[in-house]
C-alpha cells in the first residue's frame, strides 16, 4: 500500500493536511450556489454531504445533483458521503438504500472517493469498496463518535480495522468532553501512523476543545483537515482561510 493516495494531482499523506470543504446545501439551487463560491476558496478537495440534499431519497435526483456539482468543479477531487444520522448525519436510510446509492455514486464516473461507514456489517463494507475500486474510486472508510472519545487502543483498532478491510483512507472523528481526550485523539493518531498505517489517515476531535486536531494533522499524522465555507458540516471545523495559514505556518516550522 502506498503511503499516499493522488487524487487529481493532490497529494495526501504528502506535505500539509490537504483542505477539504463540504457541500452542504439541501436544494439543487443552495448547492450551485455553494459550489460556484466554493471556487474562489480553492480548497484541494470538495465533499458533497448528499444527507443535507432534501431529495437523497430520489437516486436520479441525486445524480442529476452529482453530475451538476461535478461541472462546476471539475477539476478538485470530488468525495460523495451520506452520513447517516447515527453517526451524526442528518437522515437515516435503509441499509440497501445506502448501498445502492454509494454504489451508484462510485459507478457514476462523477465522484473520486466515497465515504463508507465502517460500522455497517462487514460484508456489506466489502462490497462497496470492491464496486468502489472497481470503478477507480478511492474509499474513506470512516467512523464518528458524537458522543465521547473511545479509549486509545480502541481509536487505534477502529483504524487499523478500516485499514484491513482495504480502505484507503481510514477516518474516525470522535467528540471531546475535556482536553483529556483531545490528547488522546492526537496519541492515537500519533501511534498509529508510526506503528500501524501504510496509508494516510484521517482523524478529528470535534467542537472547540478539539480545535487543535485539525490544525496539527502534519505534526501528528492526520493527512487531510475538513475547514468550513459558509456553514461547517461538524463542530469546530474554522474558516478555511484562517485554517490555510496555520497550517502553512505550522509547516515552516517543521
Ligand atoms: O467525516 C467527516 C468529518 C467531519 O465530521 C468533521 O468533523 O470535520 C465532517 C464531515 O462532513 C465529514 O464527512
Amino acid at each position: 500500500m502506498s503511503r499516499t493516495v493522488t487524487v487529481k494531482n493532490v497529494i495526501i499523506g504528502e506535505g500539509t493536511p490537504k483542505i477539504c470543504v463540504s457541500l452542504v446545501g439541501a436544494t439543487l439551487s443552495d448547492l450551485k450556489q455553494e459550489a460556484a463560491a466554493l471556487k474562489a476558496l480553492a480548497p484541494d478537495l470538495v465533499e458533497w454531504r448528499a444527507d443535507f440534499f432534501e431529495q437523497v431519497e430520489e437516486l436520479e435526483a441525486v445524480m442529476d445533483a452529482l453530475g451538476v456539482i461535478r461541472a462546476l468543479l471539475p477539476d478538485l477531487p470530488l468525495i460523495f458521503t451520506f452520513r447517516s444520522a447515527k453517526e451524526g448525519g442528518e437522515k437515516e436510510i435503509s441499509t440497501g438504500d445506502y448501498i445502492a446509492l454509494n454504489k451508484a455514486a462510485a459507478a457514476s464516473g462523477l465522484v473520486d472517493i466515497i465515504d463508507v461507514e465502517l460500522f455497517n456489517e462487514e460484508e456489506d463494507v466489502r462490497v462497496l469498496i470492491a464496486a468502489a475500486h472497481d470503478n477507480n474510486v478511492f474509499v474513506i472508510l470512516s467512523n464518528h463518535d458524537f458522543h465521547g472519545t473511545p479509549p486509545k487502543e480502541e481509536i487505534i483498532s477502529r483504524l487499523r480495522k478500516a485499514q484491513e478491510l482495504g480502505g484507503d483512507l481510514p477516518k474516525i472523528a470522535v467528540m471531546p468532553g475535556s482536553p483529556a481526550d483531545v490528547l488522546i485523539l492526537l496519541a492515537a493518531t500519533h501511534m498509529m501512523k508510526e506503528e500501524y498505517a501504510d496509508r494516510p489517515i484521517i482523524t478529528m476531535s470535534m467542537a472547540g476543545s478539539g480545535v487543535i486536531s485539525r490544525l496539527a494533522g502534519e505534526i501528528f499524522g492526520s493527512a487531510l483537515t475538513f475547514g468550513a465555507a459558509y456553514r461547517p458540516s461538524a463542530p469546530g471545523q474554522v474558516g478555511i482561510r484562517e485554517l490555510r495559514e496555520v497550517l502553512a505556518l505550522l509547516h515552516r516550522s517543521l
